[in-house]
């Protein structure tokens, strides 16, 4: 597996055939290709978004965006289908499947061996830079620190325990704040264990995460003195224990814990200051962002993920772009990507990489030879 990345070929895992049923206005789709990079072009509306929106409902069970886009079953229908044939380096091809009807989201899987994992281990990553990128960084601190703890979760499966064991204990604490206090000191051994143990996984991630963002926003000279901070969310300079102490009274007069874990955040910054960037250089941060992420993963042995990228162009000079995509080609992981057809494409086909290229239209997808 790991010859085939070091040598640079274009053998790597990802996407085979994608079927898509009654997903937006996506009816009947059938896509088959082994390119790593898959280009879909179309107009406004046409559903290059929903293309996208298919891959990651196979890989994470949800959609991506907003309720406000209305209801993923196409009108008319009752049910939708996505189903891929995948491939892994590791254990060859196998076939994904989701169906959503009135009862909710059903994953199936062939072989089924692969259900046995646990989401963390599902044959399908992806990591995406969709239509409002700058969100993440802009955005509420819960959104960072899903995204964060995605991250961790995909180098450190063991996180996923200590994650709901956090929730539960953070649940229980808070609701004995709620009532005043009473039964609060149970909770607080179990608190401060379990903030220090998701303190460490987070860390431990975050110092490779920022090492290797570091590196690649060299090349983006507005990005070159910026680290990536994380915020443990409690002071560096006292222990989760003293925290509590100091801000006991408040908590029991709010009735909810004002520090751990669940108040961790990151930021891109200069300085220690948080980076003031425009809306083109934040989408540049956060695909950074993913691509750091990428290769921590890939240092730490995972599968390559799927990159879905959603309108890259949109806000971005050409020379960016071009660097963006020569980052993302170099990655080696399979690439699918948007783009309005009324520009020229000459950026996303300027690379050494088979690039398949299918015109969206009407809910349409078509090769375009
Ligand atoms: N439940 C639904 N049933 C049928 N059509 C839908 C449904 N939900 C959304 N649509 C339509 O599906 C299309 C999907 O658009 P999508 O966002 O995928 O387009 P896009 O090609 O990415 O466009 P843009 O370039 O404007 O972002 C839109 O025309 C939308 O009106």
């Amino acid at each position: 597996m790991v010859t085939e990345r070091e040598e640079g070929t274009q053998t790597i895992g990802g996407l085979r055939s994608l079927k898509i049923n009654s997903l937006r206005n996506l009816l009947r789709v059938t896509v088959e290709t082994e390119a790593p990079v898959i280009l879909l072009s179309g107009g406004n509306g046409a559903g290059k978004t929903t293309f996208l929106e298919a891959v990651y409902l196979l890989a994470r069970g949800r959609t991506f965006r907003s309720v406000k886009t209305g209801p993923l079953c196409a009108r008319g229908s009752e049910r939708l289908e996505v189903c891929a044939e995948v491939e892994t380096l590791e254990r060859g091809r196998g076939r994904i499947e989701v169906a959503r009807d009135g009862a909710g989201v059903h994953r199936l899987a062939d072989p089924p061996s692969w259900l046995d994992d646990g989401a963390a281990e599902m044959p399908l990553r992806v990591k995406l830079v969709s239509e409002n990128p700058q969100s993440l960084l802009d955005g509420e601190p819960e959104l960072r620190r899903r995204f964060l703890d995605l991250g961790v979760f995909h180098v450190e499966p063991r996180f996923a325990r200590v994650h709901a064991q956090f929730r539960r204990v953070l649940a229980q604490r808070n609701a004995a704040l709620r009532i005043g206090g009473a039964g609060v000191a149970l909770w607080n051994a179990p608190f401060v264990s379990v903030s220090n143990a998701m303190h460490a996984f987070r860390a431990s991630f975050v110092t490779d995460w920022n090492a290797m963002f570091r590196e690649l926003a060299q090349g983006f000279s507005f990005l070159e003195a910026c680290e990536l901070r994380y915020d443990r969310g409690w002071p560096e300079t006292e222990s989760i224990e003293e925290t509590l102490k100091k801000c006991g009274e408040r908590e029991l007069q709010r009735g909810f814990s004002l520090a751990g874990p669940g108040r961790a955040d990151f930021g891109v910054t200069q300085d220690g200051r948080r980076q003031s960037l425009s809306r083109g250089q934040t989408k540049v941060a956060v695909t950074l962002l993913q691509l750091a992420a990428e290769r921590v993963h890939l240092a730490r042995g995972k599968e390559p993920a799927i990159f879905l990228l959603d309108d890259l162009e949109s806000e971005l000079d050409e020379t960016t772009v071009r660097r963006l995509w020569e980052l993302g080609c170099a990655s080696r992981s399979q690439i699918i990507a948007t783009r309005v057809s009324c520009r020229p494409e000459s950026v996303f086909l300027a690379s050494d990489r088979d690039v398949a290229m299918f015109h969206v239209e009407h809910g349409q997808v078509r090769p375009i030879s």
